[in-house]
C-alpha cells in the first residue's frame, strides 16, 4: 500500500513517537494472528492523530474501521480522562482482538466498539464529533463522507486514510480507486471544508469543518 521507499519510511518511523506497550504488543499479536495487518495505520499515521487529538483538545471521537484497535488505542491514549470513542467494525474475528486490547488498556472507559456495517451503524449514532477517522471500506467512501460530515462539529477535524491509494486514483481503473477518486473531488468541492492531503504513507487527508464564510 506505500509508496515511499521503504528506507525512508523506516527513517520517518524511528523518528516517530512509539507507540504505548500496551499498543506495540497489541501489533505482535496482530502480526502473530492475523493476515492482512498492513492495514493497521501504523506509528507515523498513530502518532499523527494522537497529537491532532491532544491540540485540537477533541474530546468526542469516532472511529470507521478498527480491525485491531491500533488507531482506536492509540486515539483514546490521546483524549482526556472524560474524553470518549466510538470505533466501527463488522468481522468478529477483528472484534475479538481489540476488545482483549481495549480491556487490558486504563483508558478502556473511553472506547465503545460497535459491531454491524458501518453505514448502518452511523445512522444509529447520536450527537457530532470533534474529531473523525475514516479508515474502512474504500468503496463507500463517498458515501461515509456524505453522511459523516454533517456530524462533524464545526472547527472540528475528519481524517481520512488511504486517499492515494498507492497512486492508483491518477487513473483509477478499478472501483476502489474510482471510489477514492471521487471522494477526493467531493472534498475539493466541498465549501464547508478547508483540507489538505499528506503525502504520507498512502495518503492522508486532514478535513477541518469550518462555520460559513470562515476560510479567509
Ligand atoms: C484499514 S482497516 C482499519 C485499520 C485501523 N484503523 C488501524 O489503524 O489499525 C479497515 C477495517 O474496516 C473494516 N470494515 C470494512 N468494511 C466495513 C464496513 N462496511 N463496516 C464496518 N467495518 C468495515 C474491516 O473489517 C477492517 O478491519
Amino acid at each position: 500500500m506505500n509508496f515511499i521507499k521503504s528506507e525512508i519510511e523506516e527513517y520517518a518511523t524511528e523518528a516517530t513517537t512509539p507507540e504505548s506497550e500496551l499498543v506495540q504488543e497489541l501489533v505482535e499479536v496482530s502480526n502473530e494472528n492475523l493476515e492482512y495487518v498492513d492495514m493497521i495505520s501504523g506509528r507515523v499515521v498513530g502518532r499523527l492523530l494522537a497529537i491532532l487529538i491532544k491540540i485540537s483538545g477533541a474530546k468526542r471521537v469516532l472511529e470507521i474501521g478498527t480491525f485491531s484497535g491500533y488507531s482506536a488505542l492509540s486515539m483514546a491514549e490521546a483524549l482526556p480522562a472524560d474524553g470518549e470513542l466510538i470505533t466501527c467494525e463488522y468481522n468478529e474475528r477483528y472484534e475479538k482482538l481489540a476488545r482483549s486490547f481495549f480491556q487490558k488498556s486504563e483508558h478502556s472507559h473511553k472506547i465503545t466498539l460497535r459491531m454491524g456495517k458501518a453505514l448502518d451503524t452511523i445512522e444509529q449514532l447520536n450527537g457530532s464529533f470533534d474529531f473523525i477517522f475514516l479508515d474502512a471500506d474504500k468503496v463507500n467512501y463517498p458515501a461515509y463522507f456524505k453522511k459523516l460530515l454533517p456530524m462533524l462539529e464545526v472547527n472540528g477535524l475528519m481524517a481520512i486514510d488511504n486517499v492515494l491509494w498507492s497512486g492508483s486514483v491518477l487513473h483509477p481503473d478499478d472501483e476502489k480507486a474510482k471510489a477514492i477518486d471521487e471522494l477526493n473531488g467531493m472534498i475539493r468541492n466541498e465549501e464547508q471544508v478547508e483540507q489538505v492531503m499528506l503525502t504520507i504513507r498512502d495518503g492522508l487527508t486532514l478535513v477541518r469543518k469550518n462555520s460559513f464564510f470562515q476560510l479567509y
